[in-house]
């Protein structure tokens, strides 16, 4: 795993004691994880066992692992994305992760990496979807992703699961997805998310988000990823979501709007300097929201495609706006406030961080 860029090294020496102190103060501290794609969040080993297993099956199955190895040599030297060549990389991930066997493998697998990165909530979204070739319906999706977040044998963290809607999906697809969220709400699902590549198609499913937030279930949306979407955007808050993604593009009058209302932004410093939307980790806009005290969660996106756990995330921060351990904690231990759980685990949350001796 890359370590994260420090910029501001003489800070981390008199606070920290060095870049490495740094690290493993990051990766100690308790965390709150609630901006990470199921799909995005495989590590590169998981996704090598898988493809390798299939280079031994079927041509079409070879075919699939071949992909899903470039994808992975490609990302070995990558630090660079543009987001019009960066949804496509998924149609080689999926391919290794369309059975169900398969699906519980890597649930159990991204639950461990972060709680071996300290994580104790996870809050983790991922896009039902249906193969043919195995038999997989979206409902099967939900079913087994649920199944294996409860069989998860990691102890430390507690997980939950948002169901994405992917902006290329039809109004009806959006809706079936709510449907199903009202569905399993019961078995973990605590909310619904909007996602997908911000080029490839218009905001077209306010229906079923406001269909999501009058059933009681959370929204959150990936608001202002890209330039010149302000009418979009304007239309996508009017739905009330919980929580936004990103935000990185908004007018004066939009951003004066979620800094009224308070509406927590998951914040995934690395994946918008890597994807080029914004421009420097200084530049980044948790910096304002910081300055105002806006609810900000520190969040990985896609972690194994940017090689960032949410340790480096924190220790970039830090760095970054040069914040002290007592301000990374404050912040960590603030990101329980916009869980989409229940009070009743806020208050268990809580209490890990009130005991928690670094
Ligand atoms: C750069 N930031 C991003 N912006 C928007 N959507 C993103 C994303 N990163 C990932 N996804 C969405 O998450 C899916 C993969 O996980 P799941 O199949 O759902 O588990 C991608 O196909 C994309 O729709
Ligand atoms: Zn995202």
């Amino acid at each position: 795993m890359k370590a994260p860029t420090v910029p501001n090294t003489s800070f981390v020496d008199k606070e920290f004691g060095g870049v490495d102190q740094l690290l493993e103060y990051c990766k100690a501290l308790p965390k709150i994880e609630l901006h990470a794609h199921l799909n995005g969040s495989i590590s590169p080993e998981s996704l090598r066992q898988l493809a390798e297993k299939r280079l031994a099956g079927t041509v079409g199955e070879a075919e699939a692992a071949t992909g899903a190895l470039s994808v992975l040599e490609a990302l070995e030297w990558k630090d660079t994305f543009d987001l019009k060549d960066f949804f496509p990389m998924f149609k080689h991930i999926y391919a290794l992760t369309n059975n169900m066997a398969w699906l519980v493998f890597i649930v159990h697998g991204v639950i461990k990496d972060f709680e071996d990165d300290g994580v104790r909530y996870l809050e983790l979204r991922s896009t039902p979807r249906d193969d043919a070739s195995t038999g997989l319906t979206k409902e099967l999706y939900v079913q087994t992703v649920l199944q294996a977040i409860s069989t998860s044998p990691a102890t430390k963290i507690s997980t939950r699961l948002i169901l994405t809607i992917d902006r290329r999906h039809s109004p009806e697809v959006a809706m079936q997805i709510v449907d199903l969220a009202i569905r399993f709400r019961d078995q973990g699902v605590v909310g619904v998310d909007l996602a997908g590549d911000p080029y490839a198609a218009d905001f077209d499913c306010k229906h079923a988000l406001l269909k999501a937030k009058a059933a009681g279930l959370k929204v959150t949306i990936h608001l202002g990823e890209i330039e010149n979407r302000e009418a979009e955007s304007a239309s996508m808050l009017e739905v009330r979501p919980d929580r936004l993604g990103h935000a990185t593009f908004l007018s004066e009058q939009l951003r004066a709007h979620v800094y009224e209302e308070r509406i927590a932004v998951e914040m995934c410093m690395t994946s918008n300097v890597l994807c080029r939307t914004v421009s420097s980790y200084e530049e980044h806009h948790i910096k304002e929201a910081l300055e105002l005290d806006h609810p900000s969660i520190l969040c990985t996106d896609d972690k194994s495609i940017f090689a960032s756990p949410l340790s480096c995330e924190y220790a970039l921060a830090a760095s970054t706006f040069s914040m002290t351990k007592q301000q990374l904690f404050d912040l960590s231990k603030k990101s329980i406030d916009a869980i989409f759980a229940n009070s009743e685990e806020k208050t268990r949350l809580r209490g890990v961080w009130d005991t928690w001796a670094p």
